[in-house]
């Protein structure tokens, strides 16, 4: 497993990450006008546009050396396969395969598993039954402390088998969700915090609950704030692709601003259709598999 996956935290350089190209996401146009009405997109997304924004994005990823695992298409799959964080995780012993919360996504992470056990990655478990796990909820926060979102997405059960496969070596940390925007949207832990080093988070503190920001806070972690301006915009959803250095979304100049002044290096990139048609920014875009 050594040098396959690694790192438990969301900061450090990524070294691998898996990704599903739009082309193999949405597969069609026909496919894409079928279901995105049904999946709660705002508009359909525009195939080759997708893709022009998605260069940009591997561009930045691979400028930090980072080797790309591309996820194939499959008819069972539906458009919002783009989202790769949120069928896996990965995890000391290999990769978990979770359980989504959200119905039509059901198929994802079995594909996960299938592409990316080929590639050599141990497949540590699976969240199964009624058990409900979604990758945007977990935060890695270093290898011995996991913090995960318990709102629509992710269930108590599916904690219990999260924590029964990580071992008793990692807390695991439940932080309630609130209701937001209910049970149609999407919301996870990552909607409101994006790590960009040890040290220092994006976060959005009015939707955060007071013991968990208080528990950041006493781990010595900084916080940035994004502004309720930009909260709809995906401002709170920055990848960090080594420690503060990190892409975000065009449209969010208050928050760049912010991470610049906290001495972050930031790449923007545009999202139109890749991000804000489907609600799932960078973090989400992504399954980083190896960071340092
Ligand atoms: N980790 C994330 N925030 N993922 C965003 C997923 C967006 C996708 N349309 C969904 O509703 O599931």
């Amino acid at each position: 497993m050594a040098g396959q996956i690694g790192g438990f935290n969301e900061f450090g350089r990524i070294r691998r990450v898996a990704l599903r190209r739009p082309e193999a996401a949405f597969q069609s146009p026909a496919k894409i006008v079928a279901e995105w009405q049904r999946l709660a997109y705002t508009e359909a997304p525009l195939m080759a546009e997708a893709a022009r924004e998605y260069d940009r994005l591997e561009a930045c990823l691979e400028s930090v050396g980072a080797t790309l695992d591309h996820l194939p298409a499959d008819p069972s799959l539906t458009i919002d396969a783009l989202y790769v964080r949120d069928a896996a995780i990965v995890a000391p012993g290999g990769l978990i395969l979770c359980n989504m919360g959200k119905p039509a996504r059901q198929g994802e992470p079995a594909l996960h598993g299938k592409a990316l056990g080929a590639a050599g990655i141990p497949i540590l478990g699976r969240i199964e039954g009624a058990g409900r796990i979604e990758g945007g909820d977990l935060v890695w926060f270093d290898a011995r402390c996991l913090a995960v979102g318990r709102g629509y997405r992710t269930n108590d059960e599916g904690i219990r088998q999260l924590q029964a496969l990580v071992g008793p070596g990692v807390e695991v940390v439940t932080v309630p969700l609130p209701h937001y925007r209910g049970p149609g949207d999407v919301f996870h832990l990552m909607s409101i915090l994006s790590p960009l080093d040890r040290d220092l988070l994006l976060v959005y503190s009015p939707l955060m609950p007071v013991p968990f920001r208080e528990w950041l806070i006493a781990r010595g972690m900084t916080l940035v704030e994004v502004p309720d301006a930009e909260f709809d915009s995906m401002g709170c959803n920055v990848l960090a692709i080594a420690p503060r250095h990190c892409v975000m979304l065009k449209g969010n100049p208050q928050t760049q601003a912010r991470l610049r002044a906290a001495g972050c290096r930031v790449e923007v990139i545009a999202g139109r259709e890749i991000s804000a048609k489907g609600q799932g920014g960078p973090t989400c875009l992504t399954r980083p598999l190896l960071r340092d």
